[in-house]
This record gives C-alpha cells, sequence and structure tokens, in this order.
C-alpha cells in the first residue's frame, strides 16, 4: 500500500510538471510573437480613406515630438510644442480642388520632367522640363498669364489662409506667427520611370531635414486615390506601423515637420496624381509672401 502511495503521487508529481512545462511553453511562445510582431513594420493601418468625408473637424492623431526642434531658434506661439498629423475634407471644396487641378493641369503642359514626377513652384517659378527645370515667368513671358488668372492666385491665396488656420488650431498656434515658406508646389506623378533624381519622390525624408525651413507641411490632394491613379498613399512611417493617408481630392493633410513625422509616398502604379505642398515656417526670416503675377 505504501508502495502504491508513493507511485501515485509521484505520477501526480509528473503530471504536475507536464503541466508546468506546457504553460511555460506557451508562455515563450506568446512572447515570441509578440517581439516578432514588433519587429514587424509591415503593419498598415489608415489613418484617412479615399471614401470617407472627415468633416467637419479634422482627425487628429498625435504623436511625441521629436527632439529635432530643440536645434532651432525657438519661437513661442509656434515652434512644435504639440506634435502629430491630422487629415481634413472641410477645409477645401472639391469644386475648388477641380479649379486647382484645372490649373496645374494647365501649367504643368507647358512643360514637365521627363520622368514620372513634375513640379511647378509659384513662387519660384520652377517648372520640371525634361531632365531640369526652367522659370516659367521668364520662359513664357507674357503667355503665361493665359494660363494663370489673378483669379487663379486669388484661390490659391484663400486656400493657403484656411489651411493655416486649421494648422494653427490643431496645433494651438498662434496663426499670425506661422508664415509661409519656400517650397511651395504644385506636383504631378505618374507611373512613368524616373529619369533623374528629381523624379524620385517615393524615399522616406523628414521635411525639416530635406527643406530646412520647415515646421508645419500641408498637402492639399487633387485628384482620387483610386479612381484617378492607383498607388500614391502616402505614408506614415512609424516604428511599428505604416500609417497611410489615402489622396482624396479636397482632402488636407498637415503634420509637424520633424523626424516624428517621417513619411514616404507609395509609387504610382498607374493614372496621374496632383497635389499642392503648401509649407509653413516658424522663422520669419524663412516667410515667403502669396505669389502673384509678374
Ligand atoms: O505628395 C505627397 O503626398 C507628399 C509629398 C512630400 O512628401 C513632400 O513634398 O515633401
Ligand atoms: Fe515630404
Amino acid at each position: 500500500l505504501g508502495n502504491a502511495l508513493r507511485q501515485g503521487s509521484s505520477w501526480r508529481g509528473s503530471r504536475g510538471l507536464l503541466a508546468l512545462l506546457l504553460v511555460v511553453t506557451c508562455g515563450c511562445a506568446a512572447a515570441t510573437w509578440l517581439y516578432v510582431t514588433s519587429l514587424d513594420s509591415d503593419i498598415t493601418e489608415s489613418l484617412a480613406r479615399q471614401r470617407e468625408i472627415i468633416s467637419p473637424e479634422p482627425r487628429v492623431y498625435l504623436v511625441p515630438c521629436s527632439e529635432d526642434y530643440d536645434n532651432y531658434k525657438r519661437y513661442p506661439g509656434c515652434t512644435p510644442q504639440k506634435c502629430g498629423r491630422a487629415v481634413t475634407d472641410s477645409a477645401v471644396t472639391r469644386e475648388e480642388a477641380q479649379v486647382l487641378r484645372r490649373l496645374a493641369e494647365r501649367a504643368l503642359a507647358l512643360a514637365g520632367s521627363e520622368g514620372g514626377a513634375s513640379i511647378l513652384d509659384l513662387h519660384s517659378g520652377a517648372l520640371s522640363m525634361g531632365k531640369q527645370f526652367v522659370n516659367i515667368y521668364r520662359y513664357f513671358g507674357d503667355q503665361i498669364r493665359d494660363v494663370f488668372t489673378q483669379e487663379d492666385f486669388q484661390l490659391y491665396r484663400d486656400v493657403r489662409g484656411r489651411i493655416q488656420a486649421i494648422v494653427a488650431r490643431t496645433f494651438d498656434l498662434d496663426p499670425t506667427l506661422l508664415y509661409l515658406t519656400k517650397p511651395t508646389f504644385f506636383s504631378r506623378i505618374n507611373s512613368t520611370a524616373a529619369k533623374t533624381q528629381h523624379d524620385e519622390y517615393w524615399h522616406p525624408h523628414i521635411d525639416k531635414v530635406t527643406y530646412g525651413s520647415f515646421d508645419y507641411t500641408s498637402l492639399l490632394y487633387l485628384s482620387d486615390y483610386g479612381s484617378d491613379f492607383t498607388g500614391g498613399r502616402f505614408v506614415f512611417m512609424d516604428q511599428n506601423a505604416n500609417r497611410t493617408v489615402e489622396p482624396r481630392a479636397g482632402r488636407v493633410s498637415f503634420f509637424s515637420s520633424g523626424s516624428e513625422n517621417l513619411h514616404r509616398v507609395e509609387k504610382v502604379t498607374w493614372g496621374t496624381r496632383y497635389a499642392i505642398t503648401v509649407s509653413f515656417t516658424c522663422d520669419p526670416a524663412h516667410a515667403i509672401s502669396d505669389p502673384t503675377l509678374p
């Protein structure tokens, strides 16, 4: 009997050991899974889909500010203290976006890059042509008045003002301490293979590093993802995930320009994508005035 009891208890003991082993194995598997998925940056979330309408309030996604801003002079009331991204479909109407898109089509039809990405900067007059740029005001002279009207410039100024107000409201800034800066430009992207570095729009970058004076970047989309073009989504590249914004005509996406907002644009696979990049600085020395016809 004593023997049988001893055997019984040792059997119970090894069953306990087996259960413990099972728990440890499952625990290890779960930890490994969590670790692997945390390394996997292929998780993609959408911040804004083309088919939804984000209105009246912007959809705001805050992230901690990077230390980038510490390397620059601080401008109270403007320098980012609140960082992140936001998307709104109520700042610019689809009709206004269409007017601006037609303007971009007319202007970029004058020339354009040989590769897939062309830009037009109304301030400097820079327009992609073949493998380089020309100054539209010099190159086309008075003819440029057939392409742009005073009303076009008025609409551009209006839209710029509305975007500035919404950036200021979202990030708790004084709107009068935010200035337009350069480059501010129209872009046209299609699936033609790149011919020069200027055509390589898809590289991950930080606007503050690429463009220096930027503190807040805004993008006004003039065409629709999925119907005017495919590919070409905007991607915020976060530590653990990619967060996309699908372009929609009239949609404004805006964000603080530091490394908290590393981003890229997917390659356009079909069709043509139009957008305007409107950038803001806190440094009055880098301010530019609204473009006007010469
Ligand atoms: O067109 C876009 O969606 C983004 C372009 C961009 O990243 C830039 O102009 O710096
Ligand atoms: Fe950018």
